[in-house]
């Protein structure tokens, strides 16, 4: 008797808490996440309108989506690449690709030719870039080759070959075009890394390394060049549908030439550089964009190391079977 109507007192200040604060409540933060979402938006829209933005590997999969998603955001793009035809197709359908952000005006791209294995026409291609424009505001260290080999197999020549692309050239193009920005007190550097620079996986040492120190490299960066309101972003994808496993070297030099199951069903790379298009809007500085194996993979690493190595051992062991037999 006394129990029935303390239940329906505490019903009806409940009834009168949630209109009088839980629901108010919700629908303020409802209110103050979009209103944040909004203002995050328009400061993305207006960093990436009419910036200065060089993209590396423009010619295929990652590096020519970006190319799309960053045209359509109104950056002025410097599109680079090994095949000046590539390079021209590509700004032909860059001029017929309709554009659905409204108020955003689109520039035609320049282009610029020259190989990251060659330090050489990397640091012309510096210095045309900024006879040309004047300045860069983003740099996307795009361009990549993949490696698939036995380090027993492998020659030195082709670990320096996957080096030089990944490495050196991304880090020469990196070190001709920081002085500008450094004097601008201005930039943003990006890197496309791998989940590969944070784990080896067998058979992929060239690959691996590479991506590994890229990571190093452009860690090292951030830290150097906060201090000049120099933005550095790592990005590290899982796999991505791309050409890169089957342009992919071996260890005779060769190219692999096959297209890898887990490639195939990766994520799109218009899916990747969207992701990419938001990091370097947020300004972020890293990002991890891969699947839970892989992601689990990384933890692994780092919290269970005897064991990912174990289980790196039982793959390359079962590879190994697999193409033996
Ligand atoms: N696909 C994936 O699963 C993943 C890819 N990545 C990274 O993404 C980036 C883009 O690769 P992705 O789009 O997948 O592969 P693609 O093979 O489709 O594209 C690679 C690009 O790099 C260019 N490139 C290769 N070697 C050189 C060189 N010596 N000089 C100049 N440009 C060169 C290629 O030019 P060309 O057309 O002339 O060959 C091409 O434009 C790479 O850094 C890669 O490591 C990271 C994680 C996963
Ligand atoms: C419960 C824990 C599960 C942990 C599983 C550990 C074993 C799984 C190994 C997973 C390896 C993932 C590798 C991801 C590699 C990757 O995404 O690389 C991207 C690339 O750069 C692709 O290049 P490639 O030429 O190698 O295709």
């Amino acid at each position: 008797l006394v129990f029935k109507p303390l239940k329906t007192v505490q019903k009806g200040k409940l009834m009168d808490l949630t209109s009088t604060v839980i629901i108010p409540l919700l629908f303020g933060s409802l209110g103050i996440f979009a209103l944040f979402r909004l203002l995050q938006w328009m400061r993305m829209r207006a960093y990436l309108q009419e910036a200065v933005v060089v993209i590396t590997g423009a010619t295929s999969g990652l590096g020519k989506e970006c190319a799309k998603a960053f045209h359509a955001a109104g950056s002025k793009l410097v599109l680079c690449g090994r095949d000046s035809e590539k390079l021209k197709d590509l700004v032909q359908q860059l001029s017929t690709m309709t554009n659905h952000q409204k108020n955003v005006s689109t520039h035609k791209p320049h282009t610029v030719v020259f190989d990251l294995s060659d330090t050489k026409t990397v640091l012309n291609a510096a210095e045309e870039i900024l006879r040309y424009l004047g300045h860069v505001d983003i740099l996307i260290n795009n361009a990549g080759v993949s490696f698939r080999g036995t380090i027993v197999d492998t020659g030195l020549d082709v670990d320096k070959k996957v080096m030089e692309t990944n490495y050196f050239g991304p880090i020469a193009l990196t070190k001709a075009l920081l002085p500008s920005m450094i004097k601008r007190r201005q930039g943003h550097i990006v890197a496309i890394s791998s989940i590969q620079g944070k784990i080896s996986i067998p058979f992929r040492s060239a690959y691996a390394a590479s991506k590994h120190a890229t990571q190093a490299f452009f860690d090292c960066l951030r830290a150097e060049v906060k201090q000049y309101n120099i933005d550095v972003t790592v990005i590290s994808p899982g796999y991505i549908q791309t050409n890169l496993s089957l342009n992919a070297i071996t260890a005779d030099g060769s190219r692999y030439g096959v297209m890898d199951k887990n490639t195939a069903e990766g994520q799109t790379a218009a899916e990747v550089a969207q992701v990419v298009l938001s990091a370097v809007g947020q300004k972020k500085k890293e990002v991890l964009v891969a699947g839970l194996t892989p992601s689990l993979a990384v933890c692994l690493r780092n919290l269970f190391p005897r064991l990912f190595f174990t289980l790196m051992a039982t793959r390359a062991k079962k590879e190994r079977k697999a193409k033996d037999s």
